[in-house]
This record gives C-alpha cells, structure tokens and sequence, in this order.
C-alpha cells in the first residue's frame, strides 16, 4: 500500500455543529500535499482526528494503515505541528525539546540536529518566551522532526512566518519530499502553498470540494475560486 495518509467517511460533530463531514481523502508517499480551507472549514479538526488527538463521531483515519494511536513508533512515523503553543516562556528551545526528546523515546543527541535543521541553532539557549511567533513555528517544526518521520503532518505552519520565512518552509518541504517523504500540510493562504504542493485537498464546511494534482503552468488561484468561492 503506497497510501500514508487516509482518511475514509470523517466526521465530526461539536454538539450542532459539523466541523467535517463525512471526508474521504488519501495521501500517496513522496507528495506534499496541500489541505486548503477557508477559516472554520474544518481543517484543524481533521488533522486532530488523524493525530488520535479527537475521537471522531464517525469514520477513521490511519497512518500507514494503522490508526494513529495504534502506532508502534509514532515520533518515527509521523511528525506534527499543530500550534506554537505548548512552549513553557521560562524555558530555552534547547531544553524544551530535549523534555519532548526523552518523553517521546527519542536520542536527546537529536536536539542539536533539528534546531539546525530549522535554522535555530543561533537561538538554542534563548528562552522561548522571548521568541517571535515565527521562531516558535521553527521551533514547533524542530519538534515535529525530532524522531526524523516519514510524515509530516503541518496545520498553519506559515503563521508568523516573514517572507524569508515562508520561502525557507517552502524549500525545507520540498527537500524533505524529494527524498521519498510525505507532508500534509493545512493554510487557509492559497499563496503560501501554491508554489509547493503537488496535490491540493480543497474542503468547505466539512466537506471535499476537490483533490487534485497541480498542473505544470495552470492558475490555482483561478481554480479555486471557481471551486470554493471563498478562498484567498
Ligand atoms: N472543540 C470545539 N468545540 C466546538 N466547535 C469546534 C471545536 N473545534 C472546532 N470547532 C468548530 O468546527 C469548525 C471547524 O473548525 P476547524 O478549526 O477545524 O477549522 P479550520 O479549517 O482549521 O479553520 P482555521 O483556518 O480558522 O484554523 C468551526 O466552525 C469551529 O468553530
């Protein structure tokens, strides 16, 4: 099975409301794949589900074929970011992700690695309550690399991001594809994606809308708003 990422028949409900709805799409492995919404399409929700961070009301979602609370190793088979939050402000990036490193089973060896790989290392010691939301995406990103995954799973990851930023996140994803892996990776931001991806999952309020390949020289900005109306 070449699918890392699948999601047959999601939905989930928070008392009225459908945040998704009956989603079905599936990943195929060395893609970056773009999961583009509108604010409150559902996008979170879904990544959450496929995270075992939220039981759906029905439906499922795997890894690899296996639900993700089933997984013998996640950190070595799928890494996230879902938000920046989650940093204690008092303490450094370098012991931040050294307590993720051991609570996660990891070599706290690889502390070093990440934050170079994701252009921190000048700001290991700094403390993470002095970091600009964009430093916390970068360190985010270093904790989501930490068990070196075959999967990245990335909600909003240019929030925060100059353009520098953005430009770097591009080419970090592309690279990290080009060499067999998979990212999923959420933005509400057509713009930010456009250049990336390979594939676009489109939703609106819970639902698919599209799953396409991108076409060499085709207007996305054009397609999308034909498809969704509601996209920037
Ligand atoms: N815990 C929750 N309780 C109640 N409603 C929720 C909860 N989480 C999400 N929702 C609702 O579900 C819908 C989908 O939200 P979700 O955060 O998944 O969208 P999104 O596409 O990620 O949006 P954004 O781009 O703004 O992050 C929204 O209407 C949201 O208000």
């Amino acid at each position: 099975m070449n699918d890392t990422i699948t999601v047959t028949g999601l939905t989930k409900r928070f008392g009225d409301v459908v945040a998704v709805d009956d989603l079905t799409f599936s990943i195929g492995r060395g893609t970056v794949a773009g999961f583009l919404g509108a604010n409150g399409a559902g996008k979170t929700t879904t990544l959450r589900a496929l995270l075992g961070l939220i039981t759906p009301t029905s439906g499922t979602t795997a890894i690899n074929g296996t639900p993700y609370r089933e997984l013998a190793a996640p950190s070595r088979t799928v890494g996230a970011l879902l938000d920046s939050a989650g940093h204690h402000p008092g303490r450094t990036a370098r012991d931040h992700l050294r307590g993720l490193a051991i609570a996660t089973g990891v070599a706290p060896a690889r502390v070093d690695d990440v934050l170079a790989e994701v252009g921190l290392s000048h700001a290991a010691r700094r403390r993470v309550g002095g970091y600009s939301l964009g430093m916390r995406q970068r360190l985010g990103l270093a904790g989501a690399l930490l068990g070196d995954p075959e999967i990245l799973v990335l909600d909003e990851p240019a929030n925060g991001l100059d353009p520098e930023g953005i430009a770097w996140l591009r080419s970090f994803v592309r690279d990290f594809a080009d060499s067999g892996r998979t990212v999923l990776i959420s933005s509400h931001v057509l713009t930010e994606v456009a250049q990336t991806v390979d594939q676009v999952v489109i939703i609106r309020q819970g639902r698919l809308v599209a799953h396409k390949p991108i076409e060499a020289g085709e207007n996305l900005e054009r397609t999308f708003f034909q498809l969704t109306g509601d996209l920037g």
